[in-house]
């Protein structure tokens, strides 16, 4: 990364080559190559088994890939060391005990690093921080980012009470408590009423312009998509295609990736 390049706040975050990742003995991504660009928001769709979850684990070291090559900040994906702490990533379930004592806001501020810190984690996995040296910065940090999502009222509630909806919201939260770079969403929305989706895309959007961060998210609402995200990576085992949603999200690239029973999208302009 050049300096030219980060003062023009435009330079490459994750740059992914001839990827090729197997789910077991099942080739589920076949040399896949793009790149995110900082400060923008790129989706991936695809239909279901497509490997766009795998791509994304693939991309954040949850599972090994076979062949090519993966580089997050320049670095490949083994040697982020505290950069790690740069990405945030909301799977697509988050599989937990209900009856698990923990609040809202404890959750919430397992994802909060002290950048000052001297050694962390090595992976890109909340740490547990319970000797935090200014607890003050970190819980208006957790208040902040629950009001971001609309969900302060929840910050007192056990976990295991949320509504799916609600976990969404407090999930994302997470994510927002201290700045990242990269924001990987795993069908984030999914689950998520009309309003809390447009209110989410919103703050996404917030999060891309005010503060430069990069979203990367899968997705299967075409049409929000559409009308929020800079870019579309079709995915069906390979990229069938990448641009604009315009150009990505045509019938013809719809057509390639999605097969000949999907029923046509349209545009809503
Ligand atoms: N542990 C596994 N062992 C074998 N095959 C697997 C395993 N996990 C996933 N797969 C297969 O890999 C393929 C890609 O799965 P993946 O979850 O990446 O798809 P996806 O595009 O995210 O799908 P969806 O839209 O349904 O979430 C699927 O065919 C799936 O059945």
């Amino acid at each position: 990364m050049n300096h030219s390049a980060i003062t023009s706040n435009k330079y490459p975050i994750l740059k992914v080559e001839d990827l090729t990742v197997y789910q077991g003995n099942y080739l589920a991504v076949r040399d896949v190559s793009f790149e995110l660009i900082s400060g923008t928001d790129t989706a991936i769709v695809g239909p279901n088994g497509a490997g766009k979850s795998t791509l994304v684990q693939a991309l954040l070291g949850i599972i090994p890939y076979a062949a090519g090559k993966i580089e997050i900040f320049d670095r490949p994906i083994g040697r982020l060391g505290r950069l790690c702490h740069q990405i945030g990533y909301m799977p697509q379930n988050f599989i937990f005990d209900r009856s698990f004592p923990i609040s809202v806001s404890e959750l919430v501020g397992l994802g909060y690093v002290e950048r000052q810190q001297g050694r962390g984690a090595q992976l890109c996995v909340p740490i547990i921080n319970s000797m935090h040296p200014r607890p003050e910065r970190k819980k208006e940090a957790i208040d902040r980012a629950l009001k971001r999502v609309n969900g302060y009222h929840l910050r007192r509630q056990a976990i295991g009470s949320l509504s799916g909806g609600e976990l969404k919201r407090v999930l994302l939260a997470y994510c927002l408590v201290m700045p990242r770079q990269l924001l990987i969403l795993d069908e984030a929305f999914a689950g998520v009423d009309a309003q809390g989706a447009a209110d989410f895309y919103n703050l996404l959007n917030e999060l891309k312009q005010q503060e430069n961060w990069t979203v990367l998210q899968i997705s299967h609402d075409l049409d929000m998509v559409n009308h929020h995200c800079d870019r579309v990576l079709c995915l069906n085992q390979s990229l069938i295609c990448t641009g604009t949603p315009e150009i990505a999200l045509s019938p013809q690239n719809l057509l390639a990736t999605y097969g000949p029973n999907f029923s046509r999208y349209h545009h809503r302009h």
